[in-house]
């Protein structure tokens, strides 16, 4: 197959959405551009796409990726990615949902430049393939139909034997053996690497990687925007997000290896103890610390270096003759492989004494038995001294005196002549100077080599001699060439070119040579790609400055419950320092759905935000900021907050708000959490209470760990009795002369105040007597509504059931726990006592309620049914005829005028 004719270069240009008639060469492929989205301009399955494209990728970094799928009610997705910059495959097999949501989230997590697709698929479209195509812009991928054939098990696990690295192959079989779609997928991206980009990779030199699809948190994309996991909402270049906060990596691979675990963050237990072993050893042995972080700031891209030397053009499709581009950049390439090899030595000296498993690992790899003969291989051909340099000219002078003299006998001269040739070129800026008397400096980049700048005002506005062509004008610089400079760049871009091809013999065998040490170079990448990773900033300030007291993260434990002392928001902390106020959070399955009530400006979502950063930080490995921190682990993590709080609430905000909640609510679990804000503000305030009760009941349902932040009181009074259900507020104080301030602090209850609404009118000067009588009414109003709610069966049943499961989970703690003999039996008696004392207190306050209730219906003649308060209000106002005359004798229907003063403020 391989030797069939190269197929047709519109391989990377074509763009349709008609698949069938775009059918190129001979291996059936067929590519498409993302398609423009309908008019909703949302994604089928997803949530809100804002922003999300630039999440997806991390740089322009080319990765194609295989899809294909078993068909059935739940369907089994197969993918494979392999990244050609990096040098990386990834396979993973995923059971996923009709709405392919887990498959989406990989592919937005992994970024892929092309997506395959069974071309079958195409016609009928497939849901599968509907979907993706959907998700192409957020994406930002091409979607290529590849031809069934190429999508063989057989051929996957062939390429598996040859490719992967050699110690990797035993381990890669078992772990992809039943993963038949996943190995299918590796095979099609392949052939198409092979086929289709011309491209291949060596034996036994490709990271092959099988990523099980239990083994990370999914996040998808609406919550990493959401909570600005990656980038800010407001300022997307701001470095005040998540991501922006612990990326001061040193090198590019720990960047990447942050984006992706920020992305898809861990479940597996031991390798977070492992992560969290090793930075607690980073952070209390100070020397180690900053002989590390000195040590990784000499890493170029080495992921990138390595693999550039690695990948090969097809080697039948392209001819192999080398140009002068290609022979600079392998020189180049040796060069910087020569600085990684160096830059090992002090990451292992820096390690010495490490005892956490991780960092002995690292250390371990980074040995000189591994990298020694490398170096021998390197300094063989290569002279001592050279190093990688940024700078254009300085980067050409290393490669030409890369190779050591004596490989080719003719090299020196060619470099003789090089050196003359540059020193002419000075020589001549030198000699204009002098004719001219004109201050100039001879620079150059790549494209014109030396050419001359002069500053503008060195010119005094008269006219430069015409002996400087080529003229113009950059700023406040001129600048030019002169005919004799184009001459001399000449002679010394033949000479340089000269030395490059009398080096290519010597580096290309030198490079085949370290081929065969790939799998080490590789791994040696990944373990400090680990070790700056978890060298996060933080780190640096709470070890080791003064900041410890106000700055300092602690480790997480691992434990079934979420508590977390002192605990901060790491981001808005980073901008208030210590103007911060730190909060408790606590929670169980019996604690499970947190109501957070609070006025305007309280910093509910701050709180609830925090929790949801902490979860991730702490499922990433890194500590976080509190000064106690306990977590469950988490599968899922959803948010659904308002990303604008300036956005007047409409059709299209509470459109958002439903496709979010129905996204939520198909895929949320017992081991999810999420965060809820203000939900049902998009709509009047009676639907939206009534939305945000039903999402509440079916959240708590759910099991999963939820924190609700909303403006409706009357959510945390319906929903007090549920079990599972705890309502807390965001503590305001309210002064004598009419002030408020925010406490920021979180306090148990649904918010005392529930005028607060009032309390703010207050400051604000209307009409005499007004705000008196809102409030008046507004209690009464309460009181009805309260008394009601006491007295109600079901309530009653609520709270007596919640007390008894409530005792029922003491005493599977108990049993479950340390306590024994008397200590275990004085426990349960005090448990009974209290358990009395409350069904007591129950009875009596029911007692208490009809008694009141009986002796008001004796005082205003009517009876009270049970229906919705809310439906009542306007009836109670109107049947008060003090109320009525409060509303400054407007032509307003005062009934309806109080009705939404009271709405308003409760809301
Ligand atoms: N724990 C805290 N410590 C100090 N300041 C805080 C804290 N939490 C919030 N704030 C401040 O309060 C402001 C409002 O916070 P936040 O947006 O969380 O309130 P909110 O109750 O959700 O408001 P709204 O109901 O209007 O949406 C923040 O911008 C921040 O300046």
């Amino acid at each position: 197959m391989v030797q069939r004719r190269r197929p047709s270069t519109s391989f990377s240009t074509s763009a349709s959405t008609s698949y069938p008639s775009y059918a190129y060469g001979e291996y059936g492929i067929t590519t498409s551009r993302p398609r423009t989205h309908r008019s909703t301009g949302r994604p089928g399955t997803g949530r809100p796409r804002t922003g999300a494209s630039t999440i997806a990728r991390i740089d322009a970094q080319q990765v194609v990726c295989a899809v294909t799928e078993s068909r059935g009610i739940s369907p089994t997705v197969g993918l494979a990615f392999v990244n050609l910059d990096t040098g990386e495959a990834v396979l993973c097999q995923i059971c996923d949902s009709q709405t392919y949501v887990r498959t989406i989230h990989k592919l937005r997590v992994y970024g892929p430049s092309e997506i395959l697709i069974v071309s079958t698929a195409a016609s009928p479209k497939s849901k599968l393939f509907s979907i993706i195509e959907e998700n192409l812009e957020v994406i930002e991928s091409r979607l290529t139909l590849l031809d069934r054939r190429y999508w063989v098990e057989s051929t996957g696990l062939e390429y598996i034997q040859s490719l992967a690295f050699t110690e990797d192959v035993e381990a890669l079989k078992i772990q992809v053996s039943g993963s038949y779609f996943a190995v299918c997928c590796i095979a099609a991206v392949l052939k198409y690497v092979q086929l289709g980009l011309s491209k291949t990779f060596p034996f036994h030199s490709l990271r092959v990687k099988y990523e099980p699809s239990e083994g990370s948190m999914m996040i998808d994309i609406s919550t990493i925007y959401s909570l600005e996991l990656i980038q800010n909402l407001q300022n997307p270049k701001s470095k005040d997000c998540l991501f922006g906060l612990l990326n001061e990596t040193l090198t590019p691979m720990g960047s990447r290896l942050l984006r992706s675990n920020i992305l898809q963050p861990l479940t597996d237990r031991e390798t977070l103890n492992t992560r969290y072993d090793a930075l607690e050893e980073l952070t209390t042995k100070e020397e180690m610390f900053f002989a590390t972080r000195a040590a990784l700031k000499s890493f170029l891209d080495v992921d990138r270096t390595l693999t550039s030397v690695l990948i090969l053009p097809h080697l039948i499709i392209i001819p192999t003759k080398p140009t002068i581009q290609t022979t600079e950049q392998s020189i180049n390439n040796v060069i910087m492989l020569k600085q990684f090899v160096n830059s090992v030595n002090p990451i292992y000296e820096a390690l010495t004494g490490a005892r956490s498993s991780m960092l002995n690992n690292i250390r371990e790899l980074c040995a000189p038995e591994n990298v020694v003969p490398i170096q021998d291989l390197i300094d063989n051909v290569i002279n001592g001294d050279t190093t990688y340099a940024k700078q254009p000219l300085e980067l050409r002078n290393q490669r030409t005196y890369a190779v050591k003299s004596g490989v080719n006998g003719l090299l020196d001269v060619a470099r003789t002549t090089y050196k003359e040739a540059m020193e002419d070129a000075y020589h001549h800026s030198t000699e204009l100077n002098q004719e001219y008397n004109l201050p100039l400096d001879l620079k150059y980049d790549s494209m014109r080599q030396f050419y001359i700048r002069i500053a503008a005002s060195e010119l005094e506005g008269r006219p430069l001699p015409p002996v400087f062509t080529n003229v113009f004008r950059k700023k406040n610089m001129v600048e030019c060439q002169t005919l004799e400079l184009m001459k001399r760049n000449q002679k010394i871009m033949v000479s340089h070119q000269e030395v490059i091809l009398m080096s290519n013999k010597a580096v290309q065998a030198l490079i085949e040579e370290i081929r065969t040490q790939m799998s080490i170079l590789f791994k040696i990448c990944e373990g400090i790609a680990m070790l700056d990773m978890v060298l996060f900033p933080h780190r640096e300030i709470s070890a080791f400055a003064q900041l410890v007291t106000t700055q300092d993260y602690v480790r997480p434990q691992i434990t079934d419950t979420l508590a977390i002392k002192a605990g901060r928001h790491p981001i808005r902390e980073k901008v208030m320092h210590s103007k911060f106020v730190p909060n408790d959070v606590y929670a169980t399955q019996h604690m499970r759905f947190q109501i957070i009530t609070g006025c305007n400006m309280s910093g509910k979502s701050t709180y609830i935000r925090s929790v949801a950063l902490m979860v991730v930080m702490s499922q990433i490995g890194s500590f976080v900021p509190a000064s106690y921190a306990s977590f469950p682990i988490f599968h899922q993590l959803f948010a659904r907050v308002n990303m604008d709080d300036s956005i007047e609430p409409n059709v299209s905000t509470f459109a958002m708000e439903m496709r979010d909640t129905a996204f939520i609510l198909r895929n949320i679990d017992r081991r999810s959490m999420a965060i809820i804000d203000e939900l049902g503000r998009g709509t009047s305030t009676r639907d939206g209470l009534a939305i945000a009760l039903a999402l509440a009941e079916a959240l708590v349902q759910s099991r999963a760990l939820v924190w609700f932040a909303t403006h409706f009181r009357d959510l945390a009074n319906i929903l007090a009795e549920r079990n599972g259900v705890i309502s807390l507020h965001l503590a305001v104080e309210l002064g004598d002369n009419d002030t408020m301030t925010m406490l920021y602090k979180i306090a148990e209850g649904a918010i005392k105040e529930s005028h607060y609404g009032l309390a703010l009118a207050r400051v604000i000067p209307l009409p005499p007597g007004l705000v008196e009588h809102a409030t008046y009414i507004a209690q009464k109003l309460e009181h009805q509504v309260l008394k009601r709610r006491k007295t109600s069966t079901r309530v009653i049943h609520e709270r007596r059931r919640k007390l008894i499961l409530n005792l029922k989970e003491h005493l599977v703690q108990a049993q479950n726990g340390v306590m024994e003999g008397e200590v275990l039996a004085a426990w349960l008696k005090a448990l009974q006592k209290e358990f009395v004392l409350r069904m007591t207190a129950i009875d009596k306050e029911v007692a208490r309620a009809e008694q009141e209730s009986e002796d008001e219906e004796m005082v205003d003649g009517t009876e009270h049914t049970e229906s919705d308060h809310e439906e009542e209000r306007p009836t109670r106002s109107a049947r008060q005829p003090s109320v009525i005359t409060v509303n400054s004798g407007t032509a307003t229907t005062e009934s309806g005028s109080t009705v939404r003063a009271v709405s308003e403020n409760e809301q």
